[in-house]
């Protein structure tokens, strides 16, 4: 534990005209303990908690507030900020797993002729600018050291919740040397840096213990194609706030991610964040399998995904699992994901076709599903509703497949908590008396480094020209400066930006010594098509695949009598793993990221179009599944699959992606890779 005695707050009010006081001023929009700010609703805490770990404290002081003390208390739960104000004292605690970083900046050189008071700048309401220590535009007439602590804090409402960007700017001026109180600063900024990364309290400055950076694949081509602009907007401040470093790099065309990954010294980096689909993740994934190393590899790199696809299986099935808001800002949430560091294990299903072997993450399908992800291929342009469109579609024009599907039966025991909702093999109702959804747990490079202008906003003072805004005052002491804001890019600290070697118009926040790799000799085609099974599949070079050995006969050999096989027409046959297939289909809502099982939904030729209506509008809820148990309709826990068509009809899947239309089988592999995940 560090010290946390000795240093002594300055109490008494600086004098006016003090240029440090007028940068307080803008920092300061919202009490936090006016209700508005957390309060109730919010997450913060208050009192009841068991006695947490105290690291470090400290006094603070908004001298406009006068007879108004903040105690803040750094713990193993959180920033606690306690405040004691005319005889009555509240507290509050922003939970440390909602800080994802924290920066020590000074204040920035103000430019000559602006004006010293904050609220006088209408047009850019800029009240504190500060920078990077050694930016050379730090305002040497001001000592003191400003710790910026950046939280993205959970709030509950009707529809699940979301997250609410905090930035508590704290203001340490006790000293009167910037070294002084810059090494109180960092002293604060280090502890908050080691119980973020979950690690032991007792240097007083931070090393991170893997500096490695991350590698970012971006596909620009995935979903309705906003990935760029997404990364730019959405994901790239959060790196910066987090102060992760990373390679960010821009496939050219399918199978480029596969290739990358596969080629590379992948330990180059921490872990792998794809922006972009679940096809791009199957890329990946698949790569690392074609490396001779791949099981160092899979075991030292988990995997990410920020979702700007249009199914988005995995990040849906990541944020459910987690129960992390996710339908207002898919991103938003991935991204504060994938900076915490976190990973959890993920089955991955070894899929054998005629010609290829490749890993699976998500589902294998054939028929109506695999139709309609395939042939609403051409509409999209318009986003994950290309699903419910075709849905209709394939409804009204509907199509059986002749073939044999055989499965080999989880153990009532690998089915933990199922045997009474109908017996393992048989039929499992949703939402059943099961468990239910329960939680268990070539390349031309550019160098760039940015300095920081992280920017506070005041909200009050934006449209007002008297310069008279409360939150604004500029009597601060020692400040505790808290700013909420509901609308994330208007208050999102300003980073410097770059561009891209290739098109002025993308502009890419990083960090410092971030780089971003962009392929200027390519000829930039993008036109390459959905991968048909993988690089196996697309009449490129075939590759070797490794990953574990197969347990299963071979596709062609008889199975054995364990196994289950049904003969005839089927609608369509879907083996799902993840909870959701897309952002709208929640498939197999028991399962789990590592529950070693494979959930096989088998829908038989003679099914009615209303049975089949009422499935495909219950898939979004989870209710798909008929209550009473179905001759037609059935969802088995399994580990093991086959599925022979007679015949090329239709289509089949392997994570949405179009493979053969031919035998095909599967195994789970339980816990074989590593996926990040919030916590
Ligand atoms: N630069 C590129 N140009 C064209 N296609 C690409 C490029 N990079 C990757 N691809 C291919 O695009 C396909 C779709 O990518 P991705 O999965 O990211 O988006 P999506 O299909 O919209 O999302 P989802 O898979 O979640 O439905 C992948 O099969 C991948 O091989």
């Amino acid at each position: 534990m560090m010290d946390v005695g000795g240093y002594k707050p300055k109490l008494e009010h600086p004098a006016s005209g003090d240029s440090a006081d007028e940068l307080n001023g803008g920092g300061v929009k919202v009490d936090p303990y006016d209700g508005r700010n957390g309060g109730d609703d919010g997450e913060y805490q208050h009192h009841q908690q068991p006695q947490p770990t105290v690291y470090l404290t400290e006094t603070f002081y908004i001298s406009s507030k006068k007879n108004t003390v903040f105690e803040v208390r750094l713990t193993d739960k959180g920033l606690c900020l306690k405040k004691q104000s005319n005889g009555s004292t509240k507290e509050q605690t922003i939970p440390l797993k909602d800080i994802i970083g924290c920066r020590c900046l000074r204040s920035k050189r103000r430019s000559r002729g602006s004006s010293s008071c904050t609220c006088a700048s209408i047009s850019n309401s800029n009240a504190l600018k500060v920078v990077e220590e050694n930016s050379g535009e730090q305002d040497e007439t001001d000592v003191s050291a400003y710790l910026y602590i950046y939280a993205y804090i959970l709030k509950r409402n009707r529809r699940g919740g979301f997250r609410e960007r905090t930035t508590i700017t704290l203001r340490f001026r006790s000293f009167d040397r910037y070294e002084d109180n810059n090494r109180e600063a960092q002293k604060w900024r280090a502890a908050v840096k080691y119980l973020i990364a979950g690690e032991p309290v007792q240097k007083l400055t931070y090393q991170p213990r893997d500096p490695r950076k991350m590698l970012i694949i971006l596909n620009p081509k995935s979903g309705s194609g906003k990935a760029r602009e997404m990364f730019q907007q959405r994901v790239a401040p959060i790196f910066a706030e987090s102060e992760i470093l990373y390679d960010l790099h821009i496939t050219k065309r399918s199978n480029w991610a596969r290739e990358f990954v596969r080629q590379r010294d992948v330990y180059l980096w921490r872990g792998i964040v794809v922006v972009g689909g679940d096809g791009i993740f199957f890329e990946v994934l698949n790569g690392l399998f074609e490396r001779e190393d791949w099981q160092t590899a899979i075991e030292e790199l988990p995997i990410g995904i920020v979702p700007c696809g249009s199914g988005n299986g995995l990040a849906k099935t990541v944020s459910f699992l987690y129960e992390e808001p996710f339908e207002t800002k898919p991103v938003l949430a991935a991204a504060l994901m994938v900076v915490k560091g976190r990973h959890s294990m993920l089955d991955v299903v070894r899929v054998e076709t005629r010609s290829n072997i490749m890993f699976s993450f998500l589902s294998v399908g054939w028929g109506l599903i695999s139709d309609i992800d395939i042939e609403s291929e051409r509409l999209r342009a318009i986003g994950g509703q290309r699903f419910t469109v075709w849905s209709v579609h394939r409804l009204i024009s509907l199509r059986t497949y002749h073939g044999k599907v055989s499965y080999l039966p989880a153990l009532p025991s690998q089915v933990n908590g199922l045997a009474g909702a109908g017996g393992v093999g048989g039929h499992y109702s949703n939402g059943g008396t099961g468990t239910g959804s329960g939680r268990s747990g070539a390349i031309g490079t550019l160098k760039h480094s940015v300095s920081y202008n992280t920017t506070l906003n005041c909200r009050d003072c934006r449209h007002d020209t008297t310069g008279s805004c409360d939150a604004c005052d500029t009597n601060f002491s020692d400040v505790l400066s808290l700013e909420t804001g509901m609308n994330l890019d208007s208050f999102r600290p300003r980073i410097d930006s770059w561009y891209s070697a290739t098109s002025r118009k993308s502009t890419y926040f990083s960090t410092v010594d971030s780089v971003y790799e962009s392929d200027k000799a390519s000829n930039d085609d993008d036109s390459g098509s959905r991968a048909a099974g993988g690089a196996n599949g697309t009449g490129g070079p075939i590759v070797q695949m490794y990953g574990p050995p197969s347990r299963l006969p071979a596709l062609t050999a008889a199975l054995p009598d364990t196994w289950t096989t049904i003969t005839g027409e089927f609608v369509m046959v879907h083996a799902a793993y993840q909870t959701h297939l897309s952002t709208d289909c929640y498939f197999a809502t028991q399962s789990q990221l590592n529950d070693g099982l494979i959930w096989l939904l088998i829908i038989r030729g003679g099914v009615s179009r209303s049975q089949l209506l009422s499935f495909l509008l219950g898939l979004s809820s989870g209710t798909h599944l008929p209550v009473q148990a179905n001759e037609y309709i059935q969802m088995v826990p399994v580990t093991a699959f086959r599925i022979e068509p007679v015949g090329t009809n239709g289509h089949m899947t392997v994570d949405g992606e179009n493979v053969e239309c031919g035998p095909i089988q599967g195994e789970v592999f339980p816990s074989l890779a590593k996926v990040m995940v919030p916590k």
